[in-house]
C-alpha cells in the first residue's frame, strides 16, 4: 500500500516547521513510517536552489523566474525523495509544497492561480497531496514571531510587505474554499502544545495512533 503524503501550509511564522519538529520528536520510536521533509529543499539540488530563490541579495529576480524555480526545486524533490518514500509504503509529511506556490506566487504576486498550477502540472504532474493541514494565523501575528525570534535570518519573502503577505493570507483562504475536504484548517495563533495537539488529533485521523 502507498504512504499518505501530508502537507503543512500557512503564512510566515505560523509555526509549521516547529510543529513538524515535535511531531518528528513523537512519532519517533512509533511503528508508523514517516518521512519529514520540506519545501524549496529537502535534498541537495532543490536546497541549491532554494539558497538562489530566497537570497535577499537577488532583488532583480523576476516573479516568474521565481514561479519556475520552485516548481524546478519541487520536480527535483518529489522525483527524488517524495515519490519513492510514498510508493514504498511510508507517509510523507512535508513543509509546503503546491499550494504555496498557488498562494504566492500564483495569487500574491499577482501571475494567475491557474498559471501556477500549470507549470507545477508540467513538473510534477497532477498530484496533490492527500491531507493538507492549514496553520491559521493572521500576517502580522506569524510576521512578529518572526521579528522576535533573534536566531532566524529572514529571507527574500520574509522581508515582503505587509500588503503582499495579506495577498498570501488571502490566497490560502480562496484555497481552502476550493479544496475543502483535502485542506483542514488548524488555529495556529494559540500555544504550541495546543496547536501540536489539534495536528496530532488530525495525523491520529489520518494515518492511525503513533
Ligand atoms: N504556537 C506558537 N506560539 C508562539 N510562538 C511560536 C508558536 N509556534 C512557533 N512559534 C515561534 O514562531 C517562530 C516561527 O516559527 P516557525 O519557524 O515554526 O514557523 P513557520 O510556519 O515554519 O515559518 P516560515 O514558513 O516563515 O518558515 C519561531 O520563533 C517559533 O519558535
Ligand atoms: C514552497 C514555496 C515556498 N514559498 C515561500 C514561502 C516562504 O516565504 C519561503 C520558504 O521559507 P520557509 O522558511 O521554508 O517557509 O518560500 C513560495 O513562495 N512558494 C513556494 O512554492
Amino acid at each position: 500500500m502507498t504512504g499518505l503524503f501530508i502537507t503543512f501550509e500557512g503564512p510566515e511564522g505560523a509555526g509549521k516547521t516547529s510543529v513538524l519538529q515535535r511531531i518528528n520528536e513523537i512519532y519517533s520510536g512509533s511503528t508508523q513510517d514517516i518521512l519529514f521533509t520540506r519545501e524549496p529543499g529537502g535534498i541537495e539540488i532543490a536546497e541549491k536552489i532554494r539558497e538562489v530563490i530566497l537570497n535577499k541579495a537577488h532583488t532583480a529576480m523576476h516573479e516568474r523566474t521565481e514561479a519556475l524555480l520552485y516548481a524546478a526545486a519541487r520536480a527535483q524533490h518529489f522525483f527524488e525523495k517524495v515519490e519513492p518514500a510514498l510508493a514504498a509504503g511510508t507517509h510523507v509529511i512535508c513543509d509546503r509544497f503546491i499550494d504555496s506556490s498557488l498562494a504566492y506566487q500564483g495569487h500574491a504576486r499577482g501571475i494567475g492561480v491557474a498559471e501556477v498550477k500549470a507549470i507545477n502540472e508540467f513538473a510534477i504532474g497532477e498530484r496533490m497531496p492527500d491531507v493538507t493541514i492549514f496553520f491559521d494565523i493572521k500576517p502580522e501575528r506569524g510576521l512578529a514571531r518572526i521579528q522576535e525570534a533573534d536566531e532566524r535570518e529572514k529571507n527574500r519573502l520574509d522581508v515582503e510587505g505587509l500588503a503582499f503577505h495579506h495577498r498570501v493570507y488571502e490566497g490560502y483562504q480562496q484555497l481552502i474554499t476550493s479544496y475543502p475536504s483535502r485542506i483542514r484548517v488548524v488555529n495556529a495563533d494559540q500555544p504550541i502544545d495546543v496547536v501540536v495537539a489539534d495536528v496530532l488529533a488530525i495525523l491520529n485521523e489520518v494515518i492511525g495512533v503513533k
